[in-house]
């Protein structure tokens, strides 16, 4: 019998993107109110029809460049066929969510149980407004403390960024501790999404990271320099304890990484995580906003009995050279050299792009100068419109989390 080809597959930032996986954003979005909106992680309220319009543009971009689009709901919907998966993931979720009254917590779950897959999928995203479920009496005393609060369930308008509660990283899978709570339960579904779900072949594919662990870190920083080296981001989001311990496994179960590469970045909501700031575009080239570029410190992590040996390194661009096996290496610059348009396009995701093939990248099309400069060093870019989804705070590769990647 032949041997069976892992499904997952990412060896790089730029190869040819072959599988990714996406969430439309829905309902979720018209959860946010102003009250919740900094909880909620956004800073503006979207207008979801027009975001959906855009999200489905973006798809429509990958699937041209031969990308299959994988959506998340579509994959849990899957897992939830199976009447124990369903009935499992149902209490995990509500046990998480808060509930004071231990009755209520049962019928909550009895209400979802008899729901169909597609109705609890939709309740997992969207979220259960208390008007959504039937009245019941308050006796305890936190019934009455959290009335005010408008949900049993959190809605997770944040699950479009994709790339954050997991990355495949060579033929592995790093499930990610969250750092805030608003975006916890799109970690435990994914969990289940890999023991459940077959294109996640779980028993080929090695998990690097858990939920369950307790140091945070965020696949918005975690950037695949190579077959053997990736980069993580150690930001407001990424804790250093998960970068060595996301490290140590790494090394132990896939003995082609040798080193990562650990980058500082000022730990900021505008540079949430280090994609936010520097992403790969080809095999020498890299966007950076030039309004970070002297504060980004670098340091090389190497094999170490019990935590990673620590260098800390010169700068970043020698290191990414010289871990690349590189000559010289490009920072293309974004904002096209005017300091004000590049904090006003950073802003806007204008270094959030997401490479598609070496040398050509999606990005948003509002982000005018950074684009251009883009071109100008001889990169193809893909503009999508993204008015509406760059309110969530990301970019294009912030929506997507890549599975499959053709090598280069
Ligand atoms: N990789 C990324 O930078 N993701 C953007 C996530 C934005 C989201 N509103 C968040 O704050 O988590």
């Amino acid at each position: 019998m032949g041997e069976k080809i892992p499904f997952l597959d990412v060896s790089s930032e730029i190869g040819k993107l072959k599988g990714v996986m996406l969430h439309r954003p829905g309902k979720e979005l018209e959860r946010i109110t102003p009250e919740y909106l900094h909880a909620l992680l956004f800073d503006d309220i979207p207008w979801l029809r027009r975001m959906q319009e855009e999200h489905d543009g973006f798809a429509e971009a990958l699937r041209a460049r031969g990308c299959t689009v994988y959506y998340y709901e579509k994959l849990l919907e899957d897992i939830m066929k199976n009447k124990e998966v369903k009935k499992q993931l149902v209490c995990e979720v509500v046990e998480n969510c808060g509930v004071a009254d231990p009755e209520l917590e049962d019928m909550i779950k009895e209400f979802l149980i008899e729901k169909t897959e597609k109705e609890v999928t939709e309740i997992f995203i969207a979220g259960l407004h208390k008007k959504d479920f039937p009245n019941i009496k308050k006796k305890r005393l936190g019934d009455y403390i959290k009335e005010e609060y408008p949900f049993y369930i959190n809605p997770l308008p944040n699950l479009y960024f994709t790339r954050d509660p997991g990355a495949v990283i060579g033929n592995g899978l790093s499930i990610h501790a969250m750092n805030t709570h608003a975006r916890e339960r799109e970690t435990m579904i994914l969990k289940y999404l890999y023991d459940f779900h077959p294109i996640f072949q779980k028993e080929s594919t090695p998990l690097l990271y858990d939920y369950s662990y307790k140091n945070p870190i965020e696949g918005g920083d975690i950037l695949v320099l190579s077959e053997g080296v990736i980069a993580i981001g150690c930001s407001e989001r990424t804790s250093a304890r998960a970068i060595e311990d996301l490290t140590m496994n790494l090394f132990e179960k896939n003995k082609n990484f040798k080193e990562v590469i650990a980058v500082q970045i000022p730990f900021k909501r505008s540079y949430m995580h280090l994609d936010t700031v520097l992403t790969m575009v080809d095999y020498d080239k890299f966007t950076i906003y030039p309004g970070v570029e002297d504060r980004l410190k670098a340091f090389r992590l190497t094999y170490g009995k019990i935590y990673p040996k620590v260098e800390v390194m010169k700068d970043l661009k020698t290191t990414f050279k010289k871990a690349l096996g590189l000559s010289a290496v490009d920072f293309i610059q974004s904002g096209g050299g005017d300091e004000v348009t590049a904090a006003r396009e950073q802003w806007n995701d204008s270094t959030n792009t997401l490479a598609i093939a070496p040398g050509v990248v999606i990005t948003y099309n509002r982000n005018e100068a950074s684009n251009e400069t883009l071109r100008k060093h001889g990169i193809e870019v893909v503009e999508i419109e993204g008015s509406e989804l760059v309110r969530g705070r990301g970019g294009p590769r912030c929506m997507s989390m890549p599975l499959m990647r053709e090598k280069i």
